[in-house]
């Protein structure tokens, strides 16, 4: 018998798509299949990824494609295609293009890998798990999204940078959906064990969780073109990292909740331990009654945005 690497397939081959199969291919968690629907791109990406291969010193095979055919059998799947935003627009004034687009893409991925695990970064995000769960019609611990992952991360390098520490030490947690309403919990927050509060004074604090707020949009608004990928890409590559390779790890991640926390059947960014079963728990943390209120407002905002969702 021969052993076969896992396999990932990006895609869309854009910003996040593109550096997504750097992240994945330079970390080693198997073959990368990237694929979009400009013809050339992906296979120019694939190719000169190929190429940074040795020099990095990395094995993998990295292919691009515009066909479905050469994502088959994938084990996980991160979908980035879809629109950005521009300075000015909301992630929510997206949701109708890109629902069309995660439409089509999810068919054609359920299709060819109807054993992956999806994880969903295009925007609005938890509009698009939603659109992602119904089309595939895969179980609800098989699909996920990207955002806390991203947001705690921007809460965690403000922190480091506020404290002057590193940023091996700070821990920190957003609950919510991706939106302007998302919720980082300073009660979570830790450098090196010890509570945010006891180390910052709450204006400080208020500060940094505005900025972590509006993180996405500080990029938009200085590139102008695009958002942020860098970083969105390296979160759900480190996602995926935890599902191939049974790590386990404890991230903020857009799961189904349907009792957990009262939601009723929706995906937001909640807790959940994430293994080889995808996502293996979504944990209930104790909230005080305003971090409560604030992810109840939270969780009304992806509500009304997926109702307006006509699949
Ligand atoms: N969840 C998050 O935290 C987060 C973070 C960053 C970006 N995003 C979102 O990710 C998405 C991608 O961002 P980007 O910067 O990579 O944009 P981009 O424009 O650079 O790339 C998007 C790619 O999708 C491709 N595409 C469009 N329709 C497609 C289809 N039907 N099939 C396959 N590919 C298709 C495009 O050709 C393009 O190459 C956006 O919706 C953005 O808002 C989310
Ligand atoms: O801000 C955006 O539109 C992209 C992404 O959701 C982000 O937070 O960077």
């Amino acid at each position: 018998m021969r052993l076969k690497r896992k396999k990932i397939t990006v895609v869309g081959a854009g910003f996040v798509g593109a550096t997504a199969a750097h992240w994945a291919a330079a970390k080693e968690l198997g073959d990368v299949c990237l694929i979009d629907i400009i013809e050339g791109m992906p296979q120019g990406k694939a190719l000169d990824l190929m190429q940074a291969s040795p020099v990095e010193g990395f094995d993998a095979q990295i292919v691009g494609t515009n066909d479905y055919k050469d994502t088959a059998d994938s084990d996980v799947v991160i979908i980035t295609a879809g629109l950005p935003r521009k300075p000015g627009m909301s992630r929510d004034d997206l949701l109708f293009k890109n629902t069309d687009i995660v439409k089509t893409v999810t068919e054609n991925i359920a299709k060819h890998s109807p054993n992956a695990y999806l994880i969903i970064v295009s925007n609005p995000l938890d509009a698009m798990v939603y659109v992602a769960h119904k089309v595939s019609g895969f179980p609800t611990h098989r699909v996920m999204g990207m955002a806390g992952v991203l947001d705690a991360a921007r809460f965690r390098a403000f922190i480091a940078m506020e404290l002057n520490v590193s940023v091996e030490d700070v821990t920190a947690f957003v609950l919510g959906g991706h939106g302007d309403t998302m919720v980082p919990l300073p009660r979570y927050s830790t450098v090196a064990g010890i509570p945010l509060p006891d180390l910052l004074p709450p204006e400080r604090i208020q500060a940094l969780v505005e900025r972590t707020r509006n993180g996405g949009a500080e990029i938009v608004n200085l590139l102008k073109t695009g958002s942020a990928f860098f970083a969105p890409s390296a979160s759900a590559v480190s996602m995926a990292e935890s599902i191939l390779k049974d790590k386990k790890r404890i991230m903020p991640c857009a799961a189904y909740c349907d009792k957990e926390y009262g939601v009723g059947g929706y995906f937001v960014g909640v807790p959940v331990k994430l293994g080889a079963g995808g996502v293996e728990q979504v944990i209930e943390i104790t909230l005080l009654p305003e971090e409560k209120a604030a992810f109840q407002k939270s969780v009304d905002a992806v509500k009304s945005l997926v109702q307006k969702i006509q699949l």
